[in-house]
């Protein structure tokens, strides 16, 4: 070992006590329960040298009547298939930012297809099935098959399609994508170019482009299309189009298809193959087209059902709806590291020589942090009510009863742009509050935002469906004369009287700890905000005219809207009986945390519209500084009870057992650069240069 490593390796052990000090934020007497797991806060005197979790092998899950019953049941399999992808050589993850684009995406088939026989010689449930895929943790072809291709097919395709289609995709022996995006066309769904006319005379051609595993893997898709018949349009639907030979993978005649390119990141999605797709006049079979909102008949006559059109659209609805869970499981990945490693990372401190200060203790740290954290615990509450009204939007649909749909329509858009958007920017935050070692790949954050941030365009661009749910409040609010009564999400606008009218009655910092207060605070803006939109908008004599000028006011209305609900929901959740010790008490915290943290963010907005005054505003900053103190000692736990393995973290600073400085330089020396002393190019580039140098120099 040269002097040189021989120094490195003392400064390393050096910071070793430090590093393990991430325990000492582990001494509380709260027992944190996310998911229905229990972990077990240690109290070994400040210092804890645990193994990985995988390594533990075991998670400590308490009886089942000290589960907390309001979140889902699934903990048990989710927990089981962590390890079990956690376990698995396979599965890792560690290399991917090193390899090629070829190599990557090799490696996601050979990903897949493991976990697909891992799937059938367990017997794994569809639930078990889907959470494995989860914690393989990888963009693939498979997201889309399950997660739009068979949804369209369930959704839009008749009971007779259903049979015939199910159950190949079912078993995989067909493999789909969701193509509706063009080269041209992707926000305008109503504006895409490919047309299927039922009377095969055309030789237009379009491009689809962007569909996630259409590039490489797919054998079919659910290609949206203008439907023509006899001449007439009759708007987009979706038809189920055969892509690839089922011998040989060949595109099939009149099929051109093959990936798009490399995407933002190294790693990240360019695991999955999103694709180019030309047709040259290709014919399907007329029962091809998805039929359950229209028919055509024999004869090429259209013939509408009694569901809604809008159905065509049930899977972004679907999609939309598991991006806002999603939104939360990135958000708090990105908070557990983040927080783990500002209880690791010491900077100044006591001049006398004494140890330094956690970072996670100062106030600016605890004020970009602890939002994020009582973020990442809002958006699953609000996840978990999403899913609640989505299952009960469809069961309506089933029943005939279509008057929740445009609710539907409206939070599933507004939630899905709200969470992906504050997603975004909190991991991205994440990176910045673990300092410089927050950039390096192993930190986990760069891959983890590379692969996030496109949530904010896919299934929607966030300012397109922003504007929907402003459609949505628009014309809620031009109906309050009317007698028809707000209902479900909107309910609080039957009482815009009262709202445009009412005054914040805090007087006192402690009276923001009242969730009627804030409630109260947040529906009068979100209402005197939409008014003062619908009021604008009366002024134009051309209603579209006035909705596209008034645009970027109505976006704001939205958000704030938006962020109602999600206040909303966080409340509702704390209504419920809420067992273990302790635990009631900190998730109030975090969602006055998360509350207070957005007036304070959208002062302008509460404070403009005179939902509070500035005495008002300033009493809530106090109250947020008091409450970071008291999430403070239980960060750790709050974060540990997200119950992510190493695997999945994926991160040496969010590592379990705090062991961060270590770790950091073992993975600096697993980089190829440092596979030779001396690197590549030496002789050609640097060599050359010196000696040129030093030539000069002699002169
Ligand atoms: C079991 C295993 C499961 C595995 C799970 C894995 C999950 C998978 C997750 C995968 C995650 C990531 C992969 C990413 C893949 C990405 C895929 C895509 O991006 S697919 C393409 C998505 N494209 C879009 O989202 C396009 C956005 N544009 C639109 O949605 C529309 O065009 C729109 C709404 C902006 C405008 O449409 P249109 O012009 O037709 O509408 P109008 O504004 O005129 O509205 C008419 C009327 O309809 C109502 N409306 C609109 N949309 C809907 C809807 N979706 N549902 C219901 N109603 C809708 C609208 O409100 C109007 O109503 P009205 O009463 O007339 O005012
Ligand atoms: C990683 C990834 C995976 C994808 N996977 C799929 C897939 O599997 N299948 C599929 O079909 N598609 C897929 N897409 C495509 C995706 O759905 C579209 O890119 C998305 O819907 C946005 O549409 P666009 O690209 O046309 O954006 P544009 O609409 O062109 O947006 C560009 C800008 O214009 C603004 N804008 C557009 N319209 C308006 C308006 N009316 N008012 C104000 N501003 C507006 C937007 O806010 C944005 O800032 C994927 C995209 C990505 C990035």
């Amino acid at each position: 070992m040269s002097s040189a490593q021989g120094f490195l390796n003392d400064w390393v052990e050096s910071r070793v006590g430090l590093g393990s000090n991430i325990s000492n934020s582990r001494n509380t007497s709260v027992s944190y329960n996310i998911k229905g797991c229990w972990i077990p806060l240690t109290d070994n005197g400040g210092r804890r040298s645990l193994g990985s979790r995988e390594e533990q092998g075991s998670v400590r899950c308490r009886r089942d009547e000290d589960r907390l019953g309001w979140f889902p049941p699934h903990f048990d399999v989710s927990d089981r298939m962590a390890r079990l992808v956690a376990s698995d050589p396979v599965f890792r993850k560690d290399n991917r930012a090193m390899l090629s684009r070829k190599e990557l995406f090799k490696n996601t088939l050979r990903k897949a297809a493991h976990a697909w026989k891992r799937i059938i010689e367990l017997r794994l449930s569809e639930e078990e099935a889907s959470e494995m895929r989860f914690y393989v943790d990888e963009p693939a072809f498979t997201d889309l098959h399950w997660g739009m291709f068979v949804p369209a097919i369930k959704g839009q395709g008749t009971e007779e399609q259903q049979q015939k289609w199910l159950p190949l995709a079912y078993k995989m022996q067909i493999i789909g994508c969701y193509a509706q995006t063009e080269l041209g066309h992707g926000s305008n769904v109503q504006g895409l170019e490919t047309t299927a006319t039922f009377d095969p005379e055309s030789d237009e051609f379009s491009f689809i482009w962007w569909p996630g595993g259409l590039g490489k893997v797919s054998t079919h898709a659910v290609v949206y299309a203008r439907l023509i018949t006899e001449g007439q349009e009759h708007g987009v639907h979706g038809f189920i189009v055969q892509l690839r030979s089922l011998d040989d993978h060949m595109p099939l005649p009149g099929i051109t298809v093959g990936d798009i390119g490399m995407k933002f990141g190294t790693g990240a999605y360019n695991t999955m193959d999103n694709g180019v797709l030309r047709f040259d006049n290709v014919r399907i079979p007329r029962n091809q087209m998805l039929m359950r909102v229209m028919r055509v008949t024999r004869e090429g006559k259209c013939v509408q059902s009694n569901v809604p059109r809008q159905l065509i659209y049930g899977t972004m609805v679907y999609v939309r709806q598991t991006i806002v869970s999603d939104a939360s499981s990135a958000l708090s990945r990105a908070v557990c590291i983040a927080t783990r490693y500002s209880a690791v990372r010491r900077q100044f401190g006591p001049q006398d020589g004494g140890v330094e200060t956690q970072v996670i203790d100062y106030k600016t740290q605890q004020s970009r942090l602890f939002p994020l954290l009582a973020s990442a615990y809002a958006f699953r509450f609000v996840g978990e009510w999403l899913k609640w009204l989505y299952l009960d939007v469809t069961q309506r649909l089933q029943a005939n009863d279509f008057s929740t749909l445009p609710e539907a329509h409206a939070c599933t858009a507004g939630l899905k742009s709200l969470t992906t958007s504050a997603t975004a920017d909190a991991i991205e935050e994440c990176r910045k509050l673990c300092g410089g070692h927050g950039y390096l790949s192993s930190s986990g954050l760069p891959e983890l935002f590379a692969v996030y941030v496109p949530a904010c365009t896919y299934e929607g661009d966030n300012v397109v469906l922003l504007l929907q749910v402003a459609r949505f409040l628009m014309k809620t609010v031009s109906q309050l004369g009317s007698g028809k009564k707000p209902v479900g999400t909107t309910a609080y606008m039957a009482r815009a009287e009262d709202l445009l009218q009412s005054r914040c009655s805090v007087q006192k910092a402690e009276d923001w700890l009242k969730p009627s207060v804030i409630l109260e605070a947040f529906e009068a803006r979100a209402v005197r905000m939409c008014v003062a939109c619908a009021q604008s908008l009366s002024k134009f004599q051309n209603p579209e005219e006035g909705f596209l000028e008034l645009s970027a006011d109505l976006v704001e209305a939205a958000i704030a809207h938006c962020q109602l609900i999600v206040v909303s929901k966080f409340i509702e959740k704390l209504q419920q009986d809420i067992p273990g010790k302790g635990v009631k008490q900190q998730l109030q915290i975090l969602c006055y945390i998360y509350a207070l943290n957005l007036l304070h963010k959208h002062l302008g907005d509460f404070l403009s519209t005179g939902c509070i005054t500035p005495k008002q505003a300033s009493l809530a900053n106090d109250h947020l500084r008091s409450l970071y103190s008291k999430v403070r000692p239980n960060a750790i736990a709050l974060v540990d009870a997200f119950n992510y393995t190493d695997h999945f973290l994926g991160s040496v600073l969010g590592r379990y057992d705090g062991n961060v400085y270590p770790k950091l330089y073992e993975e600096a020396w697993k980089d190829p650069l440092n596979d030779s002393v001396v690197p590549d190019g030496y002789q050609e580039y640097i060599r050359p240069m010196l000696k040129q140098q030093l030539r000069n120099a002699r002169l």
